[in-house]
């Protein structure tokens, strides 16, 4: 009789300003589509996937929040509880990466976590398929340094590039951060 097998329920959640792909980067990874045709997400969107990391077994959560500043309040509720913040921004648009540190700033305090240099942040420059680059890798590069040593990856919800791997690694950091935090839940996945 095969062992039961355990899976962390890790949670990951998506911020950034609105139309920077958050929604799509989701989509592409959990249901390997895109559509050019996306209505702003108002409030907060989840869905999970199952995946197997370095031997482990893990159901991430992964919330897609609404960007747009008017949708503020009904998103920040949301924060707490995250395992893994991916900070998101399009290299086709400067001041959303401005707006990174805005972003970290908004999830430290509404997810209260006391710590933000040793919290798992993933920052992810999106649209690197996009022809109107205006954001230099070395910079984001030099502020990932600055504020914590944050991983960073150019990712493409329309033709994929680095999507998997980004999800991936920002599993590997949620399990390198603690083996087991304090809310975490387990889920039998099969037992015989
Ligand atoms: N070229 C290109 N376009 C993309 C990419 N990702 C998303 N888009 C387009 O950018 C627009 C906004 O994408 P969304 O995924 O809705 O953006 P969002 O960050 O979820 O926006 P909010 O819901 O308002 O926060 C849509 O027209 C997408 O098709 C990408 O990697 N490359």
């Amino acid at each position: 009789m095969a062992e039961a097998t355990k899976s962390s329920l890790l949670k990951v959640i998506l911020l950034g300003d609105g139309g920077v792909g958050k929604s799509s980067l989701m989509n592409r990874y959990v249901s390997n589509k895109f559509d050019t045709h996306l209505f702003h997400t108002i409030g907060v969107e989840f869905l999970n996937k199952e995946l197997v990391v370095d031997g482990r077994a893990v159901t991430l959560q992964i919330w897609d929040t609404a960007g747009q500043e008017r949708f503020r309040s009904l998103r920040t509720p949301f924060y707490r509880g995250s395992d893994c913040c991916l900070l998101t921004f399009s290299l086709d648009d400067g001041q959303s990466f401005v707006n990174l540190a805005n972003w970290k700033k908004e999830f430290a305090y509404y997810a209260d976590v006391r710590d933000p240099d040793r919290f798992p942040f993933v920052v992810l420059g999106n649209k690197v398929d996009a022809p109107e680059r205006q954001v230099a890798g070395e910079d984001v590069q030099h502020w990932c340094r600055d504020n914590g040593g944050h991983a960073y990856f150019e990712t493409s919800a329309k033709d994929a590039t680095n999507v998997t791997s980004a999800f991936e690694e920002a599993v590997r950091r949620m399990l390198a951060t603690s083996d087991e935090p304090a809310h975490h839940l387990f889920l039998d996945l099969k037992d015989g």
